[in-house]
């Protein structure tokens, strides 16, 4: 059964830093959001968590295996080298909206993002080491059918997007909807999803939602493991299980049935 541990990033009152003295220019904003977020993927990544950028000032990592030292370390880094500095909250259960809310409830507790006074906070307590099992992280990587063929190759970017987000709208809606897990948007056509563990017919209902609503067909490979590089991984090589039989749900254990030429 899984257990997911989930750090929320916060950056500390980044509101009104970024309008202090006088609004700053918005490029140079997105360039520190975009390397603090880099950071976070090299330091968190190295460490076998997964990090996803959603709104940028808040951020959300899989932290399964990565201990308080860990976080501790991240703040102090991070605190070293930019003008911002980050709390964090982690939080662990089962079902991935439950890790979540407990994550964010202890940063929450401490006091509000754009409070002056609220520093690094670092609250909550990832898992003890005796807890950790293989079956902790469920990961699920999503990829939009042929989008090289059907949008990227006759459609103008900002048309594509609209196409591509609507099916991540859709599909994040349901998901937390239907299951708790939180999907999050990574580029291209895909979107990986943090899940409690969840049969293929979930994942297929899921994928026949975003069809019939957003018109978006979509695949998904699945993987289980003790963290989220292992599981994302093991995702990634089911989703190309998908592309190989061409099906749209595979998981990474599930034998795979003789193709018939
Ligand atoms: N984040 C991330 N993006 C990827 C990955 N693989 C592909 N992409 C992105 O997805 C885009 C489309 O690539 P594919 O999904 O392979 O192409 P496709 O046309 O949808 O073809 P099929 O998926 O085989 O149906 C690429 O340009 C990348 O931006 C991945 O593993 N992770």
């Amino acid at each position: 059964m899984t257990n997911t541990q989930l750090t929320l990033v916060q950056i500390d009152n980044y509101g009104p830093w970024t309008v202090t003295p006088d609004p700053r220019r918005e490029m140079d904003l997105q360039t520190l959001q975009s390397r603090l977020f880099a950071d976070l993927a090299q330091f968190v990544g190295s460490r076998d968590g997964y990090v996803f950028f959603t709104r940028f000032d808040n951020m959300v990592a899989v932290t399964n295996g990565l201990d308080r030292a860990d976080h501790e370390l991240l703040q102090e880094s991070i605190g070293n080298r930019y003008p911002v500095t980050l709390s964090l909250g982690i939080g662990t259960d089962r079902n991935p909206a439950v890790a979540l809310e407990r994550a964010t409830d202890g940063v929450q507790r401490a006091g509000s993002a754009q409070d002056g006074d609220r520093r690094e906070v670092l609250s909550g307590d990832p898992l003890a080491e005796a807890d950790r099992t293989p079956s902790d992280v469920q990961i699920a990587h999503f990829d939009v059918n042929d989008a090289t063929g059907k949008y990227t190759d006759r459609l103008n970017e900002f048309d594509t997007f609209i196409h591509i987000e609507q099916g991540y709208a859709s599909l994040m809606r349901h998901l937390r909807q239907e299951h708790g897990a939180l999907s999050f948007f990574v580029g291209g056509d895909n979107i990986i999803a943090v899940t409690p563990d969840l049969s293929a017919e979930q994942y297929r209902a899921a994928i026949d939602h975003v069809e019939a609503e957003a018109d978006v067909e979509l695949k998904v490979g699945v993987g289980t493991a003790s963290n989220a590089h292992e599981a994302g991984f093991a995702a990634k090589h089911a989703l190309e299980d998908c592309r190989h039989h061409g099906t749209i749900v595979e998981f990474a254990d599930a034998p795979v049935e003789p193709v018939n030429d």
